[in-house]
């Protein structure tokens, strides 16, 4: 395996100083990173997943260089981010979901010109990526907008560009579809696939949106407290969380529990009844059955997300088990 990341036992920790009465303060070690060991082969597409603090942004500021490791090895392309930073940046392409790397004021295609001449990407090559990401991404109409005036889901397009510009072979992506409505996301998955499918870019993707990874990982690392929980196939994970998905059922009535095997009833309130049933089960009979035998009004499905996979996880592991999970 042609390994293109690469951390062995690598750990991050910080020191806070925290108020310990009136005029004391204590310090503290916050381990954000706690011996983390896994490769990532070139082209492979893998899921960065954990709850909040769990210590995944702090693990890919260190893969880009931002923070240097406490202890351990890491490599990205055979290169120490942090002692060659500027080197990795021709090589890596970010995208944070919640913050925007293109300037503010500035029509999107100024943005480009200006990444063009930072990166000092050759003019043909420019040319060239710009068209197919606007192409791809529908950013036509668009490169003539301030960034200011995008939606957020046109945002996000123009800032998957900037990171593509310089066709990096590595994208680190933190909630790429974080409050994008269901359109936009479809175009933000579909593109992606097809970056993996024709460039065999190397992407690390980190989100809280289990749809993200069932269409786009066929591997997924989960972190806690800085620790690798799991590593493996999103189907495992599933089993090792016997994951639920939930129905959300509204009666033109309020009614006893719906009794609907395999689901069961989690919460009713006034018409309303929440049922769950295992992940593994298809919806449709279930939701042809109610349909049948109950007053309906409206119907819909939930999907497990992500902090809810992993608390059964966790909840269906005694402590030390769910290490073990890691391969
Ligand atoms: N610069 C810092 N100084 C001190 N503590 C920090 C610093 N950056 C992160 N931490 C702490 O390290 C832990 C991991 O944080 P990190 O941001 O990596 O988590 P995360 O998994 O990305 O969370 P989220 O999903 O909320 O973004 C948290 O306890 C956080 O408070």
């Amino acid at each position: 395996m042609d390994a293109f990341i690469q951390l062995d036992r690598v750990e991050k920790v910080f020191e806070v100083r925290k108020k310990a009465g009136f005029l004391k303060r204590e310090r503290r070690q916050v381990r954000a990173v706690d011996s983390i060991s896994f490769t990532v082969a070139r082209g492979e597409m893998v899921g960065y997943i954990g709850p909040n603090g769990a210590g995944k942004s702090t693990t890919i500021k260190m893969l880009t260089g931002i923070l240097t490791p406490s202890a351990g090895r890491l490599r990205v392309a055979g290169i120490d981010p942090s002692r060659e930073r500027t080197r990795l940046a021709h090589r890596i392409g970010v995208v944070f979901g919640q913050r925007t790397t293109l300037w503010w004021d500035l029509p999107l295609i100024d943005s480009y010109k200006l990444m063009h001449r930072m990166y000092r990407i050759p003019d043909a090559r420019y040319r060239d990526n710009l068209d197919r990401c606007v192409e791809l991404l529908e950013l036509g109409g668009l490169l003539d907008v301030p960034v200011r005036q995008l939606s957020l889901g046109q945002r996000m397009r123009g800032d998957i560009a900037a990171a593509l510009l310089h066709e990096p072979e590595v994208l680190y992506l933190d909630e790429p579809t974080i409050g994008l409505d269901v359109i936009s996301k479809a175009k933000v998955r579909g593109f992606l696939r097809e970056l993996n499918d024709e460039r065999g870019t190397t992407v690390l993707l980190t989100t809280h949106d289990l749809q993200d990874i069932e269409q786009l990982c066929s591997r997924v690392m989960v972190i806690d407290h800085g620790r690798l929980m799991y590593d493996g196939a999103l189907a495992g994970l599933h089993e090792v969380g016997e994951s639920e998905r939930t129905l959300v059922v509204d009666l033109e009535r309020e009614l006893p529990p719906i009794d609907a095997a395999p689901a069961w009833v989690v919460r009713v309130e006034g018409p309303r009844q929440w049922l769950a049933f295992p992940a593994a089960e298809s919806a449709a009979p279930l939701v042809a059955r109610i349909a049948a035998e109950y007053p309906l009004v409206d119907l819909s499905v939930r999907e497990p997300d992500i902090e809810a996979v992993i608390a059964k996880m966790y909840a269906g592991s005694a402590p030390g088990q769910a290490e073990k999970a890691v391969s």
